[in-house]
């Protein structure tokens, strides 16, 4: 056997010593110094997300009747890629037919994501309205295939939306996409460690996620996937989609399904319900009851858990925040959401249009204050009122995931937020390049902060 000559095992060595001296310092410079940003949530499965959420807007009305085959929708409408309505199904107006009412022919050329393939009733009016896409999650249709079986009038309406497709000019599909790598874990850790579990966990430290998701992804997989491989292989084929009810595609289907599921349950349970909610900060108990009167606690967890959808969309290596921005109308009733609109929302990122690593990515340990990413990034509550698409008098309520900071104050109030539901992490701190100062001493805006009943 040929041995090795001397000068080659040199080589070698000195070939792994480079390795260490140059290669190793390199990827821990890569990983540590520039973290880049965490995986995200594609915009297609953060609408997708949120339509499903939207499904499940609390409603006042008593739940489903478990015969009835109309099922509730949940709708997100998208213009130039933001959310400019999220709606849901009433007692009297399906989805679609609110977001005809409320929008009408601002929808042409709009995206829409239905959390359930819409009626053929709902559909010939928003293909009338001129939209451009519209997709559709794909479980059981508005009209049921599955309660209580396929009947005569899902059949029909199976058939007529299916005419309409065919014939329409917008694109009518579905739009899922695999999550990214390490997106289900990311979302496990940050759900557990968010500012809302960390203000419980300090007067609670029994208080964990786990069980709250466990439940969640009981009753959030009833509501959105189809049990049986069977019946959700005949729904497909029913809905014009047998494409999709052959392999391997019906298993990548039914497995993206699943993951999104999956990831709605921990980000709501990252929210604490039960003995926890948001409530005035200057009198904590004393006006509990008026609070209530003023805005449900299930809806305003609800919002508030839209804006953790919407963090996961953050181009900040270090910390996402998210922000929605509701309004209550005088006209009561319709939707399923009461007398509330939508007014806008948004997440914390660079400039619209900058490219990756464009800007500054560091945080106020990084010496040189130049590196810094503060003044390049738009906070979310920045986004959501720069591309709000209605300017309400009455009454606005803005569920921020984070404690606004001193930029954000003059913008809110200006912009004429009467509400602000968040969190109470970081109040009062002052970090060199932001701080969070103004917050409590905010004056005529009401301020409500999650906390523990008691
Ligand atoms: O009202 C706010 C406040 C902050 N942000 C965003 C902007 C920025 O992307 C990030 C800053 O977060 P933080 O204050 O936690 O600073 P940090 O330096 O990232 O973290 P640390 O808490 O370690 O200082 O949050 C908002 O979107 N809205």
């Amino acid at each position: 056997q040929k041995q090795p000559k001397k000068g080659q095992n040199i080589t070698k060595l000195q070939h792994y010593r480079c390795l260490f001296i140059y290669l190793i310092p390199l990827i821990l410079f890569v990983c540590v110094v520039s973290p880049g940003p965490g995986p995200r949530l594609s915009k297609v499965n953060l609408f997708t997300l949120l339509s499903l959420w939207m499904e499940l807007f609390p409603q006042e009305e008593a739940e489903e009747d478990d015969n009835d085959q109309v099922r509730r929708v949940g709708l997100v409408v998208v213009q130039d890629t933001k959310v400019v309505g999220l709606h849901c199904s009433g007692a009297e107006l399906h989805a679609g037919q609110t977001a005809i009412i409320q929008h009408g022919a601002r929808l042409a050329d709009c995206q829409l994501f239905f959390s359930r393939r819409p009626c053929a009733t709902c559909l010939k009016m928003i293909i009338n309205a001129g939209v451009g896409r519209i997709s559709f999650w794909p479980g059981d249709p508005e009209i049921s295939m599955l309660k209580p079986s396929i009947t005569e009038e899902a059949a029909l309406d199976a058939m007529a939306t299916e005419k309409l497709k065919s014939n329409s000019r917008p694109h009518i599909c579905v739009l899922l996409q695999p999550l990214a790598p390490g997106l289900a874990q990311f979302v496990t850790e940050t759900s557990r460690d968010c500012d809302f579990m960390q203000t419980m966990a300090d007067d609670d430290p029994t208080l964990n996620t786990e069980e709250q998701r466990t439940r969640h992804l009981k009753d959030f997989s009833r509501h959105f996937l189809v049990g049986s491989s069977q019946q959700h292989q005949e729904i497909l084929t029913q809905m014009g989609l047998e494409n999709f009810s052959m392999e391997p595609y019906f298993s990548n289907l039914r497995n993206n399904m699943r993951e999104l599921v999956e990831v709605l349950a921990t980000v709501a349970a990252g929210v604490p319900r039960q003995h926890y909610g948001f409530y005035r900060l200057d009198t904590l108990a004393v006006n509990y009851l008026n609070d209530l009167k003023r805005m449900p606690q299930e809806v305003a967890c609800h919002c508030i858990i839209q804006a953790r959808l919407l963090e996961y969309r953050t181009e900040d290596p270090k910390v996402g925040v998210g922000a929605v921005i509701w309004a209550k109308g005088q006209l009561a009733g319709c939707d399923g959401t009461g007398c509330l609109y939508l007014v806008g929302c948004g997440y914390n990122a660079y400039p619209a249009g900058s490219q990756y690593a464009e800007y500054p990515q560091m945080d106020n340990k990084q010496e040189d204050r130049q590196r810094r990413k503060y003044r390049y990034i738009i906070h979310a509550e920045q986004n959501a009122l720069t591309f709000r698409s209605e300017h309400p008098e009455e009454s606005t309520m803005l569920f921020v995931t984070k404690c606004p900071c001193d930029e954000c104050i003059p913008l809110i109030r200006g912009a004429g937020i009467t509400h602000i539901y968040t969190s109470d992490q970081d109040m009062g701190k002052d970090k060199t390049d932001i701080s969070y100062l103004r917050f409590s001493s905010l004056k005529n805006i009401h301020k409500f902060i999650v906390s523990s009943e008691d």
